[in-house]
């Protein structure tokens, strides 16, 4: 059913502005609009439409700061991260904007003629984002697919569509065509099915959970819908005896609380070698402590609250606040979606330590040796990140490539830049997004053949 959308601020519980849901007949009517758009959009000269792009960058620079608030009101984000995910935006308008020149085919050797390969765009490309990160997430489908020459339909997770709304203002005011680049909100199983089932929709790109994921793929196979899928991640953080174990703990907190823990790249599966496995827990605690929790817009401040009471609620039901841990922080009282850090000591198999929570915990593990770790961080079924601490350039070779996982990185806990490919294995995703392909992923590919003769044949190859 059809209403507003209550839009709070998780710190306070306020709410901070009401938004109206778009319904399937709304979403049809944007969906010709977008269809109309991206035919003038693609005709446009690759040098005129990445200056656009540029353009739009140039716009969104000169409102990081007011794009970075709203994203503390309505997502609870500390302002320093806020920040970069508004220029996260910035960045990767710019990227796809240097993409749309060399967005070139090949023309490769055939006797009898020229054969070109080339890329086309798909059409409109509908986007349907997270509220974990909600400008970057949304600008990882949209940048790339517009660069490429195709309409974007953007439907924002109910909770945050604000930064999305006011990026489709900043879009107009750049000189985007009217109708090409859209914003839906609304809610996932009514505005996000109608743009899922629409035929008009060429390819969805999809940012969620597993489950709904593997629901939205269901749907798109009926049509042979283009998809990209970035689903969740249990992603381990190895640490071998061998490694700086002051760095590794330093480093540990940071890996699974920021974002509150709401990161499908969150390292909450800590292993440790069991020879150092205590010293390693002594030095964790201090830092997981030490991690700062409270007023998103105080600069201090290191971890907001969750997104919502039902998010509270999810983590809750792996780990209530009053059970057992082997490390808990503090979380304010009062008003406010808050969970404090938490770090269990578990086992491979423990549910804690196999399915996503997506809240400031993780769970410590012993292993013994190489093949042991490699063995716990392969057994869960996501592979989406995962990080390794040692100083042996081998190991780190031979783990890193070991470990099932789209984005590994050794003695550092980083997994996303814009220009470097990212995505899952197994049930962490499909497709990859960001990186030099990134525009590829929103065209098809056309091979012509153009013959120097008239043929009567059917053939013109050597041999059959
Ligand atoms: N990979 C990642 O980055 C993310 C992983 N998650 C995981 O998912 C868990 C649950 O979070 P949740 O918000 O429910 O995640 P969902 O996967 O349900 O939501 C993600 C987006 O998909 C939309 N959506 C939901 N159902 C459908 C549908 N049937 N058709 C089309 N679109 C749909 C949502 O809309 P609406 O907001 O209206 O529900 C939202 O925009 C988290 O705890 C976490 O484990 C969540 C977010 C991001
Ligand atoms: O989808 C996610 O949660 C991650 O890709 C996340 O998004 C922005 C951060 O840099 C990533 O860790």
């Amino acid at each position: 059913m059809l209403h507003e959308l209550n839009i709070l601020n998780p710190a306070t519980e306020e709410v901070v502005a009401t938004v109206p849901t778009t319904s399937p007949e709304q979403v049809d009517a944007a969906v010709r609009r977008a269809a109309a758009a991206q035919e003038t959009w693609a005709a446009v000269a690759p040098g005129d439409r990445a200056r656009i792009l540029r353009r739009f960058a140039d716009v969104v620079d000169a409102n990081i700061s007011a794009l970075a608030e709203l994203e503390l009101r309505e997502a609870g984000h500390p302002l320093g991260n806020a920040q970069w995910e508004a220029g996260n935006v910035r960045d990767l308008l710019h990227y796809a904007a240097g993409g749309v020149e060399r967005l070139t085919g090949t023309q490769i050797p055939v006797a009898g003629g020229l054969n070109i390969t080339v890329q086309e765009p798909l059409g409109v490309v509908a986007v349907i984002a997270p509220w974990n990160f909600p400008m970057p997430i949304a600008a990882w489908g949209t940048a790339p697919a517009l660069a490429a020459g195709n309409a974007v339909l953007l439907k924002p997770a109910e909770t945050t569509p604000l930064t999305a709304l006011r990026l489709a203002e900043l879009a107009l005011e750049a000189g985007l065509p009217e109708g090409l680049f859209q914003v839906l909100p609304g809610e996932g199983p009514v505005t996000g099915t109608a743009l899922v089932d629409h035929p008009g929709v060429a390819k969805v790109v999809f940012t969620g959970s597993t489950a709904t994921g593997r629901q939205i793929a269901a749907r798109c196979a009926a049509q042979t819908k283009r998809l990209t899928l970035e689903l969740g991640g249990k992603s381990p953080n190895i640490v071998f005896a061998d490694a700086d174990i002051e760095a590794a703990a330093a480093a540990a907190p940071g890996s699974f609380l920021d974002n509150t823990g709401q990161d499908c790249c969150a390292r909450s599966r800590i292993l440790v070698q069991r020879t150092v496995y205590d010293r390693f827990m002594e030095l964790l605690e201090p830092a997981v402590k030490a991690f700062t929790v409270g007023d998103p817009a105080d600069p201090a401040t290191q971890m907001g609250p969750l997104i919502s009471a039902a998010q509270r609620e999810r983590v809750r039901s792996y780990v209530p606040e009053d059970a057992p841990a082997a490390i808990r922080g503090e979380a304010p009282a009062g008003k406010g979606f808050w969970y404090p850090a938490t770090v269990l000591e578990g086992r491979p198999d423990d549910r804690t330590a196999v399915e996503e929570i997506f809240g400031p915990v993780a769970v410590v593990i012993p292993f013994d040796d190489e093949a042991d770790a490699v063995r716990i961080a392969n057994a869960t079924d996501y592979g989406l990140s995962g990080s390794l601490w040692t100083r042996d350039v081998g190991r780190a070779l031979r783990v890193s490539r070991a470990v099932a996982a789209g984005n590994l990185s050794v003695n550092s806990h980083s997994s996303v830049r814009y220009w470097t490919p990212f995505g899952g294995f197994k049930q962490s995703g499909l497709g990859r997004e960001l990186g030099p392909d990134a525009l590829t992923a929103f065209t098809e590919t056309k091979n012509i053949f153009i013959s120097t003769e008239i043929s009567t044949q059917n053939s013109t190859e050597e041999s059959k």
